[in-house]
């Protein structure tokens, strides 16, 4: 590690979210646990609002194709009224839940929910999405050098600008270009990657792509991405195929473009 050119072809920065910008911890230990302890409350709450109701139907379909899963947790219809009923349905989607973020599941739905979760905890101060100290100063060098930059996460795009809307840098939405999630396609598949050159109206080969997850890295180089491992406090070890094979930057600062001499 320590200084990683960027190709001259590279236009855009494509960047994860979790183990990149931010750290694991912040999602695993803030976010994800706001969302197991709140869930109820929060369907019990906002049940009969369109937005909710609309959640619960993706997750309601996501069950089924879920339902060969070991462990997979059914969510019923609605079947007549009562609050015994409501709460036998509403406990199904808690389960169902849970279930899926014991697998840490990147599936639309589960995230969909999520987003529309952490909406209160931003917005009352509870939560402020944690950026990397070295991520701010680095995307402003790039965008003066001319660079396109982009976020693709598993987490919803609403997800997506809460956290930088409400960060520890404060509101830093305006150093993107564009958002992307699972709606464009999961990350581990490479036709993701050309989707999303697509959308921004450039060739795969533009891109630089920066995630700590070896298996998105190979999905996005399939595509013909250029692609840099991170490596952050808290990630994942990688191989030692993995640490010889992936360029490898442990800050953004890290990142040397053409013009920036
Ligand atoms: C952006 S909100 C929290 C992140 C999240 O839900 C998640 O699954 C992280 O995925 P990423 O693709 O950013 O590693
Ligand atoms: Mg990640």
């Amino acid at each position: 590690m320590g200084v990683l050119p960027v190709p001259a072809e590279v236009r855009a920065i494509l960047l994860d979210i979790e183990g990149t910008t931010t750290p694991i911890a912040f999602v695993q230990e803030t976010l994800f646990p706001y969302i197991k302890d709140n869930v109820k409350e929060y369907l019990r709450a906002h049940w009969e609002e369109e937005e909710c109701q609309r959640d619960v139907g993706l997750l309601r379909k996501q069950a089924q194709e879920d339902s060969s899963l070991d462990g997979a947790v059914p969510i019923p219809l609605e079947s007549g009224s009562g609050e015994e009923e409501l709460e036998r349905v509403i406990q199904a989607v808690v389960d169902n839940v849970h279930w899926q973020m014991s697998m840490d599941r990147k599936t639309t739905a589960l995230k969909q929910l999520q987003g529309h979760m952490w909406r209160a905890a931003y917005a009352t101060g509870l939560v402020k999405g944690e950026i990397f100290k070295d991520v701010v100063p680095a995307i402003r060098k790039w965008r003066e050098a001319g660079m396109k930059v982009y976020i693709y996460s598993s987490g919803s795009i609403e997800a997506q600008k809460l956290l930088f809307g409400y960060s520890t840098e404060g509101d830093i939405l305006e150093l993107f270009d564009g958002h992307f999630d699972t709606k464009i396609g999961p990350k581990v598949e490479s036709e993701s990657y050309r989707r999303i050159a697509a959308s921004i109206g450039c060739a795969t080969n533009n891109i630089l792509f920066l995630t700590d997850i070896p298996r998105e890295a190979n999905a996005a180089e399939e595509a013909d991405t250029h692609v840099a491992v991170v490596i952050r406090p808290g990630n994942a070890g990688l191989t030692d195929d993995e640490k010889s094979y992936y360029s490898l930057i442990s800050s953004f600062t890290e990142l040397f473009l053409p013009s920036s001499t």
